[in-house]
């Protein structure tokens, strides 16, 4: 045995990583591309899984890394990886990858790969890996490679959360179930805030909404959203984004959605509860105006808004045969609200519903996730939008709310919808100073609601195929109010 085979066999023994007897990192990553294409759509968070009954290695290109951090037991890599997918192109992830020795221990879900060199596993499911993530905040650091640019922006408040290292005596990391899009590590010290930290798969070009907007609300003081404690910032390419987010974690809080399924197979509404979630959602919107301002809504603006709206109902209506039924009523809905005159148009959530709102002792009412619509293109969700999109979302839900209960519990559930959305509706439309009844406001709130509904029958058909009705019995109302005149 040569001295360096030697030193390779002593350093297994001991689960060291013995980086110098890996390839280059190109090298190394190169070859992973075929075990990365098969586990990564094994990924709850990938969206781009390849057509056709059986999951098929994909074709995964490893666009940009960078070294993260090195000890004596592992390695962080921070990689891009690219898939083509035929239906909307070129796909990029943020992945990052833990290089552990050959024989070290990796749950069989964090396990990318094992090979006789390097065990490789996500990062972000194993402790040393997180450490490493959490500490680009507490540091202010950041990372540099072939093509990538990693860079942290804590906000002068993260030190109440996060030691530097975050590492400190009782400190826990640990991953968020039940997730989706993206992946978040909740960190927790004793006499520390509790931090959860979003790292976003799924990279765009620009700047991530859901951190400007939350940001933008902790600048201004509001409670309504968790304390922005940093993010960071990636480049690769020509392309610039937002990586990951921490703010603060509020925990042990029911999300809204949870607490109206309850509420409402008991029967029981409390209709203050609901009036101020309205009066919230009109000062959330206050203060985004103040901090990133108005523009009017003139002609040309709604008139871009509802062709959008139209161009949705069209293309869902030729996907979802049972949404056509409504396109000739829902066209004169949309001719109606071109009539009327606009609210000017503002930074909003853009995708409001239950599921992303907390009740938080000391917070009140509190909103999560301003990332808007996923199945939206990130250039149009960066843009302002009209208010009303919020507060329709949210009489969407109140709908749903009902729907799930009925189906569930065989009730009928119709009165607690009608009830809960007029609190909501009555919180938010005094809280904005918009009159009870004005009538342009309800023609608008109805063309968002109807959007809405179309876009849950596009998500439904996608999603759980099960709920279609609840959108449909929507634009079934809409459409026979409309026709009502
Ligand atoms: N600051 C927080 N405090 C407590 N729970 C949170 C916080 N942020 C998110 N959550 C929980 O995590 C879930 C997912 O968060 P969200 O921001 O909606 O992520 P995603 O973009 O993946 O949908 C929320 O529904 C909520 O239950
Ligand atoms: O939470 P996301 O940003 O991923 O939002 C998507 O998923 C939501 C489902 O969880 C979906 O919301 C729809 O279902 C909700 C009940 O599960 C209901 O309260 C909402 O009103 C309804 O729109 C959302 O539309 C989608 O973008």
């Amino acid at each position: 045995m040569d001295a360096s085979a030697a030193a390779s066999a002593t350093d297994a023994a001991r689960g060291r990583l013995d980086l110098t007897s890996l390839p280059a990192p190109e090298t190394l990553l190169d070859r992973l591309r075929a075990p990365l294409g098969a586990w990564l759509p094994t990924r709850r968070w990938f969206a781009h899984r390849p057509a056709g009954p059986a999951p098929q290695p994909l074709d995964v290109e490893v666009e940009a890394w960078a070294g993260l951090r090195v000890q004596a037991d592992v390695a962080v890599l921070w990689t891009v990886l690219a898939v083509d997918d035929h239906r909307v192109g070129r796909a990029r992830y943020q992945v990052p990858l833990a290089l552990l020795a050959p024989d070290a221990e990796v749950a069989e879900d964090a396990l990318v790969t094992r090979t006789d060199e390097v065990a490789v596993a996500d990062a972000l499911a194993l402790p040393a890996g997180r450490d490493a993530v959490l500490a680009l905040l507490a540091e202010g650091s950041g990372a540099l490679g072939p093509g990538l640019r990693l860079l942290a922006d804590p906000a002068p408040m993260v030190r109440s959360a996060l030691a530097a290292p975050p590492t400190g005596p009782g400190a826990s990391s640990r991953v968020l179930s039940g997730e989706q899009s993206n992946t978040s590590l909740i960190h927790e010290q004793p006499g520390r805030t509790p931090v959860i930290l979003k790292v976003f798969r799924l990279l765009g070009d620009g700047e991530n909404p859901d951190v400007i907007l939350q940001s933008a609300l902790t600048s201004a003081g509001s409670p309504h959203v968790p304390a922005v404690l940093g993010s960071a910032q990636i480049s690769f390419g020509e392309r610039r984004t937002h990586a990951l987010v921490a703010q603060e974690f509020l925990p042990g809080v029911e999300d809204a959605w949870r607490t109206m399924l309850r509420e409402a197979a008991a029967g029981r509404l409390d209709e203050a509860a609901l009036r101020e979630l309205g009066t919230v959602l009109a000062r959330v919107h206050a203060d985004l105006a103040l901090a990133l301002g108005t523009v009017p809504t003139g002609d040309t603006e709604a008139r871009r808004m509802l062709a959008q709206m139209r161009g949705r109902l069209t293309d869902v209506a030729s996907s979802v045969p049972t949404v056509a039924a409504h396109v000739e009523a829902l066209g004169t809905l949309l001719h109606r609200a071109a009539e009327v005159p606009w609210p000017a148009m503002q930074r909003i959530h853009g995708d409001l519903h239950l599921g992303q709102v907390l009740a938080a002792p000391g917070h009140g009412w509190v909103l999560l996730d301003f990332e808007g619509e996923p199945l939206r293109p990130l250039a149009e969700r960066l843009r302002e939008d009209c208010p009303l999109r919020d507060v329709a979302g949210m009489l969407r839900s109140l709908d749903y709310a009902a729907a799930v209960t009925a189906r569930e519990h065989g009730t009928d559930a119709s009165g607690w919808a009608h009830a809960a959305r007029e609190a909501f509706l009555d919180g938010y439309l005094t809280g904005a100073g918009i009159p009870p009844q004005d009538p342009a406001t309800r023609v608008l709130l109805a063309a968002f609601e109807a959007d809405k509904a179309v876009y849950e029958a596009l998500y439904e058909s996608r999603n759980r195929p099960d709920w279609i009705d609840i959108p449909l019995a929507a634009l079934t109302r809409i459409s026979g109010t409309v026709r009502e005149g």
